[in-house]
């Protein structure tokens, strides 16, 4: 197994005056390819440690390493240039504009960072991937929530990340659309060879192997799940 990403000593404390801490000092290692499920009750830190993980939010104390980088310690442009190359991102309310058309949403990376390789056969070869061929010309707020989740995993995705983070990418679904979305995550991320850390309440709708990062009082626990199955 090859490590991606390493976070050393990180901990993560909101209010410097405050007793509690929302992450307690530990360090984590991520491994290419692998799929990792961050679960925990609400306010128990797991938007907290994505966050930190993805580059998005600074950990109080401790480094992130990112392919031996330790990302905090870059410059603010090359953070930006890994998050926009190396990661994707998707989150719980989808984040798309609705005003513009799927087509526009999913090329947007290409205009913000400046992307040559995304061309309309890569678009439309995407948007065959997820289900959403037909829906190229709508525009997003004509789309039901799954759909435009869909569009959200495509934006993600059509720059090939190396790590895809999804923070409850499912919340606003009902249970058989979030069925659809884990799979079409899971599936999309393996094929691609690409790690997929992704906070959840819906854990029992992951079927493949994955890892558990389970956070509870401020602590991460590590847990394989060989079977997929996990909570039963
Ligand atoms: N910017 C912030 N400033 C102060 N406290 C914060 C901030 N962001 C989060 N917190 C607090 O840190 C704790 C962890 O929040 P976090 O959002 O990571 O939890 P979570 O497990 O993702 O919750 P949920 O499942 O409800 O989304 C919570 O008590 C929250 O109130």
């Amino acid at each position: 197994m090859t490590e991606l990403m390493k976070a050393v000593n990180i901990c993560k404390k909101y209010v410097p005056s405050s007793d509690s801490m929302e992450l307690r000092p530990q360090s984590l290692s991520l491994e290419k390819e692998k799929i990792y499920v961050i679960k925990g009750k609400s306010g128990s830190g797991k938007s907290t440690l994505l966050n930190i993980l993805g580059g998005i939010d600074r950990p109080t104390l401790g480094s992130v390493y990112y392919n031996g980088q330790s990302l905090y310690d870059l410059p603010d442009k090359e953070q930006s240039r890994i998050r926009n190359e190396n990661f994707g991102f998707v989150f719980q309310s989808f984040n798309l504009i609705p005003e513009f058309t799927v087509k526009e949403n999913i090329i947007l990376p290409k205009y913000f960072n400046r992307y040559s390789n995304i061309t309309p056969a890569s678009i439309s070869r995407m948007a065959e991937e997820m289900g959403i061929g037909s829906l190229l010309n709508r525009k997003v707020y004509q789309l039901s929530g799954g759909e435009q989740q869909r569009v959200a995993i495509a934006r993600a995705l059509i720059t090939d990340p190396e790590i895809l983070f999804a923070d409850e990418p499912t919340g606003n679904l009902d249970s058989e659309t979030s069925k659809v979305i884990v799979n079409l995550l899971t599936r999309t991320v393996t094929s691609r060879r690409a790690t997929l850390v992704v906070v959840t309440h819906e854990e029992k709708l992951i079927d493949c192997e994955h890892t558990d990062l389970t956070i509870s009082d401020g602590k991460i626990k590590v847990e394989d799940r060989d079977n997929g199955v996990s909570g039963i």
